[in-house]
């Protein structure tokens, strides 16, 4: 649905939108979407400027953005309909939570659940990494808040950077602190971003950065005051969209498209591997014990 907020911009949300099949489309699937008309239920909220084309994505699932099945599917959705609308050249993803880019994905969608279900999430979890990782338009993230493992990662599929200035917020691969281990395709976004020897200390410690300490690595490319960051992603959105698009496009694909062929090639031993992996006494029990350590925080 979508509603005509300021001239020229659209405010548009996917509400409770359906997945009749698989996942979004990219590479050799395809999928139809439907969409609802309960806008109340949304996690993100997209706004689309269309006399400048670009699209600012909210996520906003409380308390912390966490990537759940659903959250992910209703991303996965949006990106989807801006990619394919023509009126839309970049999408900048940014936070609508407070203090939170995105807490990862969601553990207890991988904890005390049956393997179907661990198969489900990871196939979403693909889904927008594909998505994101090879979208063919500008993706700017717009870091306003602290964003480990899986919300590293999806900021690190956009093209560009921008965090905010505020030591308490961090970014990085965490998983090992979880007793987990990220997949080859989180390490290569990683690799590709931070370099071989940066990424291999942080992904064995499972290091978070503050913004300062994430610029002095490539993790993040701007660092400035937090009330900049969406001001400087549109500025920064604007020198992308100087360059000539097509030109653009295959350049980002060049560099990018072995590491989303090399997760398209084995996408249902991936899947296998996760639900082997989760499903291990070990691993449930890390993980019920972070959880637990997650709750004494606040006690
Ligand atoms: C051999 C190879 C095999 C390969 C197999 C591959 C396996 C790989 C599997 C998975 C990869 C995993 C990727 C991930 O993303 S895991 C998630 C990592 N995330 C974290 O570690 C973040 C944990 N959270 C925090 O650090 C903090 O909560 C915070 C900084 C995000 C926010 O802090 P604060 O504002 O102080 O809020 P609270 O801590 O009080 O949290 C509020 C509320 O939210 C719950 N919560 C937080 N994060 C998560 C989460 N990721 N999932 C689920 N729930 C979360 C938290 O427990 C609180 O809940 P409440 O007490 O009920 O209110």
């Amino acid at each position: 649905m979508a509603a005509v907020l300021r001239r020229g911009v659209k405010l548009i949300s996917s509400g409770s939108s359906q997945l009749l099949s698989g996942g979004c489309k990219h590479g050799r699937t395809s999928t139809l979407c439907i969409s609802s008309s309960r806008p109340s239920s949304s996690k993100i909220n997209v706004e689309l400027d269309s006399s400048t084309g670009i699209a600012v994505m909210r996520f906003q699932n409380p308390l912390v953005n966490s990537l759940n099945l659903d959250f992910l599917t209703e991303i996965c959705i949006s990106l989807e309909k801006l990619e394919l609308d023509k009126s839309c050249r970049g999408v900048i993803l940014t936070s609508a939570q407070p203090k939170i880019f995105s807490a990862g994905l969601d553990i207890l969608e991988m904890y005390g659940k049956n393997p179907e279900h661990y198969a489900a999430f990871w196939k979403s979890v693909q889904e927008i990494w594909l998505k994101l990782y090879g979208y063919s338009k500008i993706t700017i993230a717009a870091i306003n808040g602290s964003s480990p493992a899986g919300g590293c990662l999806i900021a690190l599929t956009a093209d560009y950077r921008i965090m905010a200035d505020n030591p308490r917020y961090t970014i990085g691969l965490n998983e090992t602190q979880l007793g987990i281990v990220a997949p080859f395709w989180f390490k290569d976004t990683m690799l590709n971003t931070v370099g071989h020897r940066t990424a291999e200390l942080s992904l064995q410690f499972g290091l978070m950065y503050t913004p300062s300490d994430a610029l002095k690595i490539n993790l993040v490319d701007l660092v400035v005051p937090e009330e900049q960051v969406l001001s400087t992603a549109t500025e920064t959105m604007t020198k992308f969209l100087a360059i000539p698009g097509h030109a653009r496009e295959i350049s980002k694909s060049m560099m990018r498209k072995p590491v989303v062929d090399r997760l398209l090639s084995c996408r249902d031993a991936d899947i296998k591997n996760f639900v082997s992996f989760i499903s291990k006494d070990s691993i449930q029990k890390s993980l019920g014990q972070y959880l637990s350590m997650l709750k004494q925080k606040k006690s």
